[in-house]
């Protein structure tokens, strides 16, 4: 019998700000500085290991996710390296890169802007 594959999931939120750059819809506000509630969902997959019985510690997940998060609230997200053009797809591409070294099982990162209903989604390879 093929083992059963599981998904965890951790969730954490910062603030920031940005701006796009000069470049997309012609005369567009994105250029402005201005601020966004962020929510970051990073998933990792895999059989649950013994003894313990999981994929692996979600508590580790978290501290590594909110680590990550921490670095970006209430900051110019522009600054960071990797974020020059800080879109939802940068976002996402930033915390998979810095998650997978420790979490080789990472399989998806979604970031997403709640109260504005806007989210994207990394499935990672
Ligand atoms: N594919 C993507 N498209 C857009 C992204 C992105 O990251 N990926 N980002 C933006 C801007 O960040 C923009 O600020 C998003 O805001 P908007 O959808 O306009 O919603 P707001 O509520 O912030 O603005 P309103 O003018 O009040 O609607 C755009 N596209
Ligand atoms: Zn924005």
């Amino acid at each position: 019998m093929s083992p059963n594959i599981f998904e965890i999931t951790k969730a954490a939120g910062f603030d920031a700000a940005h701006h796009l750059p000069a470049g997309g819809a012609e005369g567009s506000p994105y250029t402005r500085l201005h601020g966004h509630s962020f929510r970051v969902e990073a998933t990792v997959r895999g059989e649950a290991v013994q003894p313990v019985g999981w994929v692996a510690d979600l508590a580790e997940l978290d501290r590594a996710l909110r680590a990550i998060a921490g670095e970006l609230d209430h900051g110019l997200l522009n600054e960071k390296p990797g974020l020059e053009s800080p879109t939802l797809e940068r976002l996402c591409v930033y915390f998979a890169e810095r998650l997978k070294p420790e979490f080789p099982g990472l399989s998806r990162i979604v970031v997403s802007r709640p109260t504005i209903g806007e989210s994207c989604a990394l499935l990672v390879g």
